[in-house]
């Protein structure tokens, strides 16, 4: 069910934004009396041996951030050296070594045949961790990540390929544990209950799972709970035809945990695999939408006491940090099991999806890249870090 490819082509804001932060954070400092040329990889690779390389590490240094970082700085002599050879930690990176070299861009560049360095100091850090700030990902998220960046690194002559793929690295190594597609069961009808605000993507993300599902041999229903609004409920049988699956839907105006009973009913007598629930997303109304949502789940726990099987927020990229609220509102109401975010194609805030990970550690079924039915792929760590940092595969 993955279509991944098009995210890298999609997510160009997000790199944008970052890669020309880091330019200008890397070129801000470049030491004018910096030795005439940086080893490229294959140079550096004679350098390996050298017994300074293996030296124990400088004791604590005199800020509290250096304190924090004491036991990863490397010493004076590491911190002139090539990066990637004289730190086999980054070169032995679990994460790293089947995917990318530790430092895939090229070095030479501009003017002076040579990407500009920077010492990856304190200062440094702080630039960066208000550069991940500024790129959605939170105060706590971009703390960590730029300290577990420095860990091997701090005191290093870093260009911005080198720091790109530290933090895409480190964005990976956060991401991973959260991305799970969709768990399918044994299960007929399994229940998917996608929960989201208004506009975040619910309808199409419904669409799209559909299709994906039923292209896979599946045998789908979408009950359209939105039942107070009839242009949602018009938009999911657009979807629902463009899938090729059936959309149960109820009068305007009529209690949608009904729908939700006669949609699982439905789906039983059908044989169904799957029934994907729409509901409503007026956060504005928060207490009603609770007890909708709610009754919607006493109902068809009559049915099945296990369903909702999986209940799946769906979160608008574009918000931003607000989608953590969203999280922390939408958790409230019901046992969310996953996560779905759309529009990360043209937006520069993919970065609140870093944070979400680490935060809440909820599973990303799949990420939205665009309006169109197969526009909706499987979240993989690497790729997503790969594209909201500008690193090239
Ligand atoms: N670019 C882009 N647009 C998307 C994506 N997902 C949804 N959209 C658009 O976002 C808008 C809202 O999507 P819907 O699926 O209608 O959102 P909803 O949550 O069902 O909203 P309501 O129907 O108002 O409850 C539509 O114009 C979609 O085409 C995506 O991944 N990328």
């Amino acid at each position: 069910m993955s279509f991944f490819g098009k995210l890298k082509s999609k997510l160009f804001k997000s790199s944008a934004k970052l890669e020309e932060g880091l330019d200008a954070i890397v070129q801000e400092d470049v030491a004018p009396e910096e030795e005439p040329s940086a080893p490229a990889i294959t140079d550096a690779a004679a350098q390996v041996a050298q017994p300074e390389v293996l030296r124990a590490p400088d004791p604590v240094g005199d800020s509290p951030r250096e304190h924090k970082r004491a036991q990863v700085a490397p010493p004076e002599a590491e911190a002139e050296a090539e990066p990637g050879v004289s730190a086999p930690k980054v070169a032995i990176d679990p994460l790293e070594v089947d995917t990318k070299p530790v430092d895939p861009l090229p070095q030479k560049t501009g003017v002076f045949g040579r990407a500009p360095r920077r010492v990856l100091d304190d200062d440094m850090l702080e630039q960066l961790e208000e550069l991940l700030i500024s790129s959605d990902m939170g105060v706590d998220t971009a703390v960590r990540i730029t300290a577990n960046l420095a860990e091997g690194r701090f005191g290093r002559k870093l260009s911005t390929a080198e720091i790109k793929s530290a933090l895409a690295e480190e964005i990976a190594r956060v991401m991973e544990p959260v991305a799970r597609p969709l768990p399918i069961y044994n299960k007929k009808p399994q229940v998917i209950l996608v929960v989201g605000v208004n506009g975040s993507g619910k309808t199409t993300t419904i669409g799209k799972l559909a299709s994906q599902f039923k292209k896979a041999g599946k045998s789908v229903v979408i009950a359209a709970g939105d039942t107070f609004r009839a242009a949602a409920v018009g938009q999911l049988q657009v979807w629902g035809e463009r899938a090729g699956v059936p959309v149960m839907t109820a009068a305007e105006g009529s209690d949608p945990a009904s729908l939700a009973f006669d949609a699982m009913t439905q789906a039983e007598k059908d044989g169904a695999d799957l029934l994907m629930i729409d509901t409503a997303g007026r956060l504005q109304n928060r207490a009603d939408l609770m007890e909708e949502l709610s009754k919607i789940i006493r109902v068809i726990r009559k049915k099945d006491p296990d369903a909702p099987h999986n209940t799946v927020l769906v979160l608008d990229a574009t918000t931003g940090q607000n989608a953590v609220n969203q999280v922390e509102v939408f958790r409230k109401m019901a046992d969310v099991t996953g996560l779905v975010m759309t529009k990360l194609d043209g937006t520069a805030k993919g970065g609140v999806l870093v944070s979400l990970a680490d935060k809440f550690a909820l599973p990303i079924h799949a990420i939205g890249v665009g309006e169109q039915i197969d526009d909706l792929d499987a979240f993989d760590p690497q790729e997503f870090a790969a594209a909201l940092t500008g690193v090239s595969a």
